[in-house]
């Protein structure tokens, strides 16, 4: 699924869907129909022998309730189904909130929010609670309908049968019998309103599971797409592009192209665009005025898997595994070798690092490991993009943790390792980019400024009021340092 999909269905909600709807939906399929074949088959040899043994006139009576019990577990059915649909939904929201609640507990922490995220935890759980209880209301209604269905049946039976007695039409053993054939159809009457029961709760479930499943992707991959890996020239022309939803266009009139080989970098405010032109050429979107393509072909004739094999990806929020550094950096692929590994974090800067760790390589990282720090964790990302020597690396504000010097190190190294391949590189950080072939200065999703960096400079404009700035920062810092 697209990222238009991720960004409507929370963790805790998908989480939701798998395990309890699902649940519910398995219910139907083990219990509902076993319950459903008991009650059919000793129902109907029952009612059977009912008509056969003793008399079809007193059959006919004692299943005059019967009716009643459709109409009983259509209502409590249909309301249950609401029910159950509603507290289903309010076991998504638990979910979500616990996820957040788990992930953001630092945030949660150095804020002092404990008491208030517990005040809304508790508010939520006391909301499923209270539908919960509608649903076990309803679901508690059925077995006394049943039983008072059932002793209708009995008192029609008691009556009309003793007038049958003495017209001599059935003998008293005959109406002592067909009193224990009822007594036989009380659980095929429970089993009925115990399947509507669980019918209703898998079905509200499969509503919820069914609407999921019908959700598109907006990016569709072509039925005879290329499925060799792009190569070659990028070239993007976006007229306009707008995140769905919103109304304003968030990038316009953008146009570039890099040669192979070539490194474009990408500058300008927050929030003027930058990664937004990254997500387009990574086609998380598809749905733009405009035209990118990647070695002669719009990226929207390769298959997903080619255009990706061709890119490496260091997103803003870099994003480890519960793994080794080793497992993280060869995330693409665990055949790579420990030398490759290595050669991956040296261009990275991280392999002195690593090294230094107790366990090097074999570190674990995430929640049963390390805790690494920013620039470390920034470092790895970028080895486990470099590994897999992609055509087109994008570096989106990726050198933002580390240092001017270890920043420095690292663009050298990919100047002599990448010089037949592209790269794009966002960052505030000017002198990340001050090498690239061309560079391009955003402003709210328009190109203000471009040119070498020089060029930039003459320019006279925001690049250079910038650098002046930076440059000021750094001299500061380093005389402080
Ligand atoms: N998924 C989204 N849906 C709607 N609007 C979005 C989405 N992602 C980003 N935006 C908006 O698009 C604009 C551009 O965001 P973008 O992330 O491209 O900026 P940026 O230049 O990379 O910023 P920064 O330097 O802070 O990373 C912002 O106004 C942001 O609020």
């Amino acid at each position: 699924m697209d990222n238009v999909f991720y960004q409507k269905y929370r963790t805790g909600d998908l989480m939701a869907h798998a395990t309890n709807d699902l649940n519910a939906i398995q219910n139907v399929a083990g219990a509902g129909i076993l319950t459903f074949a008991d009650s059919l088959i000793t129902g109907g040899a029952t009612i059977i022998a009912m008509i056969l043994i003793v008399d079809w006139r007193l059959t006919l009576i004692a299943l005059i309730p019967l009716p009643l019990l459709a109409v009983t577990s259509r209502v409590l059915g249909s309301k249950l189904h609401d029910a159950f649909r509603d507290s289903q939904a309010a076991f998504s929201t638990i979910n979500d909130k616990t996820q957040e609640s788990i992930t953001g507990m630092k945030v949660i922490k150095t804020f002092g929010q404990e008491k208030e995220d517990i005040q809304d935890f508790t508010e939520k759980i006391d909301d499923a609670i209270v539908k919960n209880k509608r649903v076990n209301f309803l679901d508690a209604l059925f077995d006394p309908f049943i039983t008072l269905i059932i002793g209708i049946s009995y008192v029609l039976t008691i009556i009309i049968g003793g007038k049958f007695i003495m017209e001599s039409t059935i003998t008293i053993g005959q109406l002592v019998s067909f009193i224990s054939y009822i007594g036989m159809l009380v659980w095929p009457m429970f089993a009925i309103g115990r399947l509507f029961n669980v019918l209703e709760r898998g079905n509200a479930s499969y509503d919820r599971v069914n609407e999921l499943l019908h959700e598109k992707t907006h990016v569709v991959e072509r039925k005879d797409a290329i499925q060799e890996p792009a190569k070659g020239k990028l070239s993007v022309e976006i007229a306009e592009f707008t995140y769905p939803k919103d109304e304003q266009a968030t990038v316009e009139q953008i146009k570039f192209a890099i040669d192979e080989g070539d490194t474009l970098g990408i500058v300008g405010k927050t929030g003027s665009g930058k990664t937004t032109i990254l997500k387009l050429v990574l086609r998380e979107y598809d749905r733009y005025q405009g035209h990118i393509s990647f070695g002669g072909h719009n990226i929207k004739d390769y298959s997903l898997d080619a255009l990706m094999k061709s890119i490496g990806y260091v997103p803003q929020d870099h994003f480890l595994f519960s793994m080794t550094i080793r497992d993280n950096i060869r995330f693409a692929n665990p055949d790579f070798t420990d030398e490759e590994v290595e050669k991956a974090a040296e261009m990275a800067f991280i392999n002195n690092d690593i090294k230094a760790f107790p366990n090097g390589y074999q570190t674990m990282v995430g929640e049963r490991g390390v805790s690494l720090s920013g620039g470390q964790k920034q470092r790895i990302s970028i080895a486990r993009a470099l590994i897999v020597n992609p055509e087109l690396l994008i570096l989106d504000d990726a050198l933002s943790a580390v240092d001017a010097k270890t920043e420095e190190a690292i663009l050298s190294n990919l100047k002599t390792a990448r010089k037949e391949k592209t790269t794009i590189i966002s960052a505030h950080r000017l002198s990340s980019v001050m090498h690239a072939k061309e560079i391009i200065v955003l402003d709210e999703g328009k190109i203000v400024e471009r040119g070498t960096h020089q060029e930039l400079l003459r320019l006279a404009g925001w690049y250079k009021r910038m650098w002046d700035k930076q440059q000021l920062e750094a001299k500061i810092e380093g005389s402080e340092g």
